[in-house]
């Protein structure tokens, strides 16, 4: 017996009733968990009056985006009453249900099945039921704090948000308060120190990683800044926000978007947001000694990645399809690297390994086992931990490197479906770093095209990947220091300090050195020291759905009692025969 069989049986029906829908009688009932209708109405075509599977329709009550009463002057109903004049009672009393349906290629649509109803009252029951039980999800938003970036991307921001995002808020009762940004981390300022983030269940950003990175900045440093935690402490622990981050996509690369939805469809993810999802998300802290520089949650890429970003910014004008340009010109640069990158590698094995095809899923059982707070590991994974740091785990490799990445998610987008780190995961408290050694450029190419294809790109001599929980970085030859680039601590520090010292070689050499980048964002300082916090924000998505997920509406992340997956029709026997 399934679990929704378990579930169905403890569920006693709210409603179920005979009602119209296309002109034909159907039986449609309504529990804790689903709406459910079927004909029941012979058709003239058909020899058998019912037919099971194909005339039956469930919809999870959790996928509801809103129920209302269906307008008078609403083209259907209309059309409905001239062509059903047998049923002329049953005509005026109709309601409506916007749900969600999936289609191709993880991108969800808000679908709408109208019902009509024997007498006003029974039509105003449906209607007051089903809105019961969606007050009943206490996970859903209901006040949104929205910036749009007018200039992400191809420009549209503004236009998706107003054309296809806010109207369906509307149609789900959410309020949203909506700022257009007027200046590069606008946003982020907003939300650090003035925003009065009680209002709100959620804030979103419609634009692209660039975006993303002004809301996750502006959130995580509101929440250590009310909590009384010091970010430049490498080893601070940091308090998880408490808000979760939808992302409209409307930027270049919609990384972040789409490796946590499986597309970057604006629509998609307006519908995540409706029903409230939520997906933790790992967050890297990167440091230069004891100065905080950034949080990542994507890649960090030294070498090719920092370079073709370092080139890309020159061509802004071009769009996304400065990408483009800048990675084959990079490309045939093919510059070299050398430095000392040290990890901590993950001890325990429930985290698996970037090599174990093992995809991180919706409802994904590595992460599942994760929390935000260090006091909620098991007792062994404590252990571990405690052996592995206090034993120093600490791995040390020196070389020459094309390129260092640290993928603290699969990266995935429309260049790459599979991404920089295919198995990497959102949110396991760990990142996946990828070291390209010196190679031709041949083989550097032949790497390159593997994430374009089925093909492993780690499958390379030249080529290595570890999952950690922390990695320092230094370069072979010290970094130039310009002091109009720092942060005013880091001038402070950086002026009682002597640019040269006896250790250090200060010949600065353009090609010894490249840039980090940093979500998209360059960082001016190549030694770095990153920690993975795990779970410190949450997303309103879920993760990717396989596709078995897509096909049998799927549930959500945060709660294991309704991870089940149903047999279509044995649900369908259920619910009616109950
Ligand atoms: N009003 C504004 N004017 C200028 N820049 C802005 C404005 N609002 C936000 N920005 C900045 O624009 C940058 C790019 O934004 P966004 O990510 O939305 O688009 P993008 O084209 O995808 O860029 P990227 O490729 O960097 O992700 C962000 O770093 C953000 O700080
Ligand atoms: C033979 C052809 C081979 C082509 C190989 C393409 C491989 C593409 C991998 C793309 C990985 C993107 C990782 C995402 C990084 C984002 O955090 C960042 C911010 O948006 N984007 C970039 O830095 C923009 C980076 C753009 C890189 C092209
Ligand atoms: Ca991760």
């Amino acid at each position: 017996m399934t679990r929704l069989s378990d579930n169905m049986e403890k569920q006693a029906k709210l409603l179920s009733t005979k009602l119209l829908h296309n002109h034909r009688q159907v039986e449609v009932i309504l529990n804790r968990s689903v709406l459910a209708w079927k004909v029941t109405e012979k058709s003239g075509k058909r020899s058998s009056g019912v037919t099971e599977g194909a005339h039956s329709h469930t919809v999870q009550v959790f996928e509801i985006v809103a129920v209302h009463k269906t307008e008078d002057d609403d083209t259907q109903t209309r059309k409905h009453q001239e062509k059903t004049k047998q049923h002329s009672q049953l005509n005026t009393y109709a309601f409506t249900v916007s749900y969600v349906r999936r289609t191709r290629q993880h991108r969800w649509r808000c679908s709408d099945v109208t019902f009509h109803c024997a007498s006003r009252e029974l039509c105003e029951q449906w209607i007051q039921v089903t809105n019961e039980q969606l007050l009943l999800l206490t996970n859903r938003p209901k006040s949104l704090l929205v910036y749009i970036n007018p200039y992400g991307g191809k420009r549209r921001g503004k236009h998706i948000y107003e054309q296809k995002v806010a109207p369906m808020f509307r149609r789900a009762g959410i309020s949203a308060d909506v700022i257009v940004t007027e200046r590069a981390n606008h946003a982020r300022d907003h939300l650090k120190t003035e925003a009065n983030l009680d209002k709100y269940d959620g804030v979103v950003c419609v634009g692209g990683d660039g975006m993303f990175s002004e809301i996750l900045h502006g959130l995580v440093s509101r929440t250590q800044m009310d909590h009384g935690v010091d970010q430049n402490q490498p080893d601070a622990e940091l308090v998880p926000c408490s808000l979760r981050i939808g992302i409209i996509p409307a930027g270049s690369t919609d990384c972040i978007c789409f490796a946590t939805v499986g597309t970057n469809d604006p629509v998609t993810s307006a519908l995540h947001i409706i029903v409230g999802d939520s997906q933790p998300i790992d967050v890297c802290s990167v440091h230069h000694d004891d100065i905080f520089l950034r949080y990542s949650v994507s890649l960090l890429g030294y070498g090719f990645y920092g370079d073709v970003l370092t080139d890309s910014e020159r061509n802004r004008w071009l769009g996304p399809a400065r990408y483009d340009l800048s990675g084959v010109k990079t490309f045939l640069s093919h510059n070299y690297y050398e430095g000392a990158v040290s990890f901590l590698p993950a001890a325990d094995d429930s985290v698996g390994s970037p090599r174990d095809k093992l995809q991180c899923r919706s409802g994904c059982r590595i992460c599942q086992h994760k929390s935000p707070s260090k006091a909620s590991l098991t007792s062994e994974e404590e252990e571990e931990e405690e052996k592995s740091e206090g034993s120093s785990g600490w791995k040390v490799i020196h070389g020459k490197f094309i390129a260092i990445n640290a993928a603290n998610m699969s990266c995935a987008c429309p260049r790459s479906p599979k991404g920089l780190s295919p198995s990497a995961h959102l949110a396991d408290g760990t990142t996946d770093l990828i070291l390209v050694r010196k190679c031709s450029r041949l083989d550097f190419f032949k790497h390159l095209l593997r994430h374009t294809n089925k093909d492993d790109q780690f499958d390379h001599s030249f080529v290595e990947v570890h999952r950690v929980r922390k990695f320092h970085f230094q370069p072979r030859h010290r970094e130039p220091l310009s002091l109009e680039d720092l942060s005013e601590p880091l001038k402070k520090k950086t002026a009682f300090r002597p640019m040269c010292s006896a250790q250090t070689t200060c010949s600065y050499n353009t090609a010894h050195s490249s840039s980090w980048s940093c979500d998209g964002e360059i960082l001016h300082h190549s030694a770095i020291q990153v920690s993975v916090q795990c779970q410190l924000i949450r997303l309103f998505a879920r993760g990717i759905e396989e596709q078995q997920q897509q096909q049998q509406q799927q549930c959500v992340f945060e709660d294991p009692n309704t991870l089940w997956t149903p047999e279509p029709s044995t649900e369908m026997d259920r619910i009616f025969s109950y």
